[in-house]
């Protein structure tokens, strides 16, 4: 827990002046004062993050953490838990959606074991072992892990990160991989919310109507059963979580505390996120949410933080996709903001005033 709390401590207040200074800037640039939209909000969040009104990126890392989860037993996916490990060595050989996706703005995807229930017959440099357990119990009959599993899962986010740190990186981006995940972050969802669990438990995915009234029954006797604190994110990680969302929590941490932008992917990063959140809220202002997921709940953590994403495009895949395509347009603002003349260089005349 003192690894956690230094990190915390060490997380300050984005810089709002610079944000400032920089609109003037984005505003001497030429186009029509706000014409860039959202790109002007991502310059500014950017710099205010970083506090480097030049910032480039040079590093880019997706961060994709992978484990099992004992809720499987419920049947509550479409898919049978190998899947998780398959997806894994999928990642490593670069066959994956969130390798093309990654390559296609330059990124480097960093795979994490945080507990997937095989042991992994494979070494790589882009895979780093940092299981917490095989896999998490069946949360439907007890807690998912112990506390102290928990705070170990958020500790070796904290450590991958600093890790990956000392070699650089500029931008971070989310991603998750996990059979039966989406509903371990339906419960979070629910729990720190207040939600009522028909409304954030989804299709996964792509199970029927049958199977989602079953999984919104697995989850509210997970709940029951267990009875997380909704004030108290350790706990009700142990109780209903998963520990690669522990981890995805503990990067979400590190980043904001290195002062480093931290992309949110789709339900289960916002799920970490919102873990993040109510460990610190000072984090809100380091993320930026990419896209709106097509899991239901994903909009009550929207809601429930106060973040407006970028993108819309009915992604429900994880693994950082949507991470990765905003991390994109988060590089083409600082480029706008960066690499775009200004009135004055390019004798453009500006606009007539009275
Ligand atoms: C081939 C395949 C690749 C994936 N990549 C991400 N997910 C996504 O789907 C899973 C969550 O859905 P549920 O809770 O319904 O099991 C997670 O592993 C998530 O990362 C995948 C799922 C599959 C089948
Ligand atoms: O939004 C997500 O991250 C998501 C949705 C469905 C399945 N896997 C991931």
């Amino acid at each position: 827990m003192e690894k956690i709390k230094g990190v915390i401590n060490a997380i300050e207040e984005i810089d709002y002046s610079l944000a400032k200074k920089t609109q003037r800037r984005l505003d001497n640039l030429t186009k029509p004062q706000g014409s860039l939209g959202r790109l002007e909000e991502l310059a500014k969040q950017i710099v205010a993050i970083t506090r480097n009104e030049n910032p480039q990126f040079k590093n880019k890392v997706i961060f994709t953490m992978a484990a099992d989860h004992g809720v499987v037993e419920e049947k509550i996916s479409a898919f049978p838990q190998e899947v998780t490990a398959q997806m894994v060595y999928n990642f490593l050989k670069g066959g994956a959606a969130i390798n093309v996706l990654a390559r296609h703005v330059g990124a480097k995807v960093i795979v994490v074991d945080m507990g997937v229930k095989e042991r992994l017959k494979v070494k790589s440099e882009r895979l780093k072992v940092k299981k917490i357990g095989l896999g998490t119990k069946n949360m439907a009959k007890g807690p998912a892990m112990s506390k102290e599993e928990a705070i170990r899962s958020i500790g070796a986010g904290i450590e991958v990160f600093e890790e990956e740190f000392k070699k650089g990186i500029d931008i971070v981006g989310i991603g998750d991989m996990g059979i039966g995940n989406t509903t371990s972050s339906s419960a979070i969802v629910a729990s720190i919310t207040g939600r009522p669990v028909e409304e954030v438990a989804g299709r996964g995915t792509g199970i029927d109507d049958k199977t989602l009234s079953h999984k919104i029954g697995v989850i509210k006797r997970a709940l029951n059963i267990n009875r997380p604190v909704s004030n108290d994110p350790i706990d009700v990680l142990s109780k209903v979580g998963g520990f690669e969302i522990g981890g995805l929590c503990g990067i979400v941490l590190a980043s904001a505390s290195k002062s480093v932008p931290v992309i949110i992917d789709g339900f289960i990063c916002g799920a970490a996120a919102l873990m993040a959140y109510s460990l610190e809220p000072k984090v809100k202002d380091y993320m930026i949410a990419s896209h709106c997921s097509a899991e239901p709940g994903h909009k009550a953590v929207l809601k429930y933080i106060g973040l407006r994403p970028i993108l819309d495009l009915g992604l429900r895949l994880g693994e950082g996709t949507g991470a990765a395509l905003a991390m994109g347009i988060v590089e083409a603002s600082i480029k706008i903001l960066t690499q775009m003349a200004t009135f004055k260089d390019a004798s453009v005349s500006e606009r007539i005033r009275g």
